[in-house]
């Protein structure tokens, strides 16, 4: 038997797993399983708390997509870890960095029951994608069967792509996000944002996630449009993103510095389940 703790931050939902006191090694299938909301437990994504990797690490953030991917960020998921890791006593700190595969996050307590992630700096041009970026509007073109596409390429450790719409209630997000999360473009594939610009402090915003598809709220794509919004000199250093599952609070002071995010992290139930 395993023992897991459902959460959710905004509405996207996790199972998680405590991986050191516990010995699991979880096939594709068997994420998959735990994943489908008809047949198993259901989640957006399944988290691994395992020993750290770094030194100056508490913690493993080990991350896989409701299809088995593994991958290297997931905002909303850092800040169920912190609650997860402080209501399970395996950590006292306020302050917890974790390793993922592919940066550290520091985790931090805030008040009214928040928690801050440190990020990690964004990368504007990720290296997966072969395109020459237009000076200027630092935006990327495409072509989607009869539509031209236009979006800013953020790494936050996984790759997005965000697209700047006018009403994010009515865009295309199932059909566009599943074309533009497995176009040759990104050979990793992507998440796709879709972005309302409400004012310079506040945004709207939809994801059709790599590997989990349409999420009640992703919040390493929060991250993400903030830092192309501000780039493409649309938005202020602090932002309220507003999400169908809830709001999140961005803030980035700009090149080279992490993107902050805070927000809601909750546990709903614990569970035993048999694989
Ligand atoms: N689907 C994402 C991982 C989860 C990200 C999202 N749930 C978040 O809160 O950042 C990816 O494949 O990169």
């Amino acid at each position: 038997m395993i023992n897991f703790t459902k959460m959710q931050g905004l509405g996207n939902d996790f199972v998680v797993i405590d991986a050191i006191n516990q010995q699991i090694q979880l096939t594709t299938a068997q994420i998959r399983f735990l994943a489908d909301r008809h047949f198993g437990v259901g989640c957006d994504q399944l988290l691994l708390v395992e020993r750290p990797i770094s030194d100056n690490a508490e913690f493993k953030y080990r991350i896989f997509n409701a299809d088995g991917s593994e991958v290297a960020q997931c905002g909303n998921g850092a800040r169920c870890f912190a609650r997860f890791v402080r209501d399970k006593g395996l950590s006292k700190k306020d302050e917890i960095i974790v390793d993922t595969d592919a940066r550290q996050l520091t985790l931090r307590f805030a008040a009214g029951d928040l928690v801050t992630v440190e990020m990690g700096v964004p990368a504007l041009e990720p290296k997966q994608i072969p395109l020459n970026v237009s000076e200027q509007s630092k935006l990327y073109k495409v072509k989607l069967a009869e539509t031209e596409v236009e979006f800013a390429a953020v790494s936050m450790g996984n790759p997005h792509a965000v697209i700047r719409v006018d009403d994010v209630a009515n865009a295309p997000v199932l059909s566009i996000g599943a074309r533009l999360e497995c176009h040759e473009l990104f050979p990793e594939r992507a998440n796709i944002g879709f972005m309302q610009i409400v004012n310079r402090r506040q945004i709207k915003l939809r994801v059709y996630e790599r590997g989990a598809a349409e999420t009640l709220a992703c919040g390493s794509g929060a991250c993400a449009a903030v830092v192309a919004g501000i780039e493409q000199g649309l938005l202020d250093q602090d932002v309220q993103v507003q999400l169908p599952g809830g709001e999140l609070i961005i803030s980035w002071i700009g090149s080279g510095h992490p993107v902050l995010m805070t927000g809601a992290a909750t546990t709903v139930f614990e569970g035993q389940i048999k694989l």
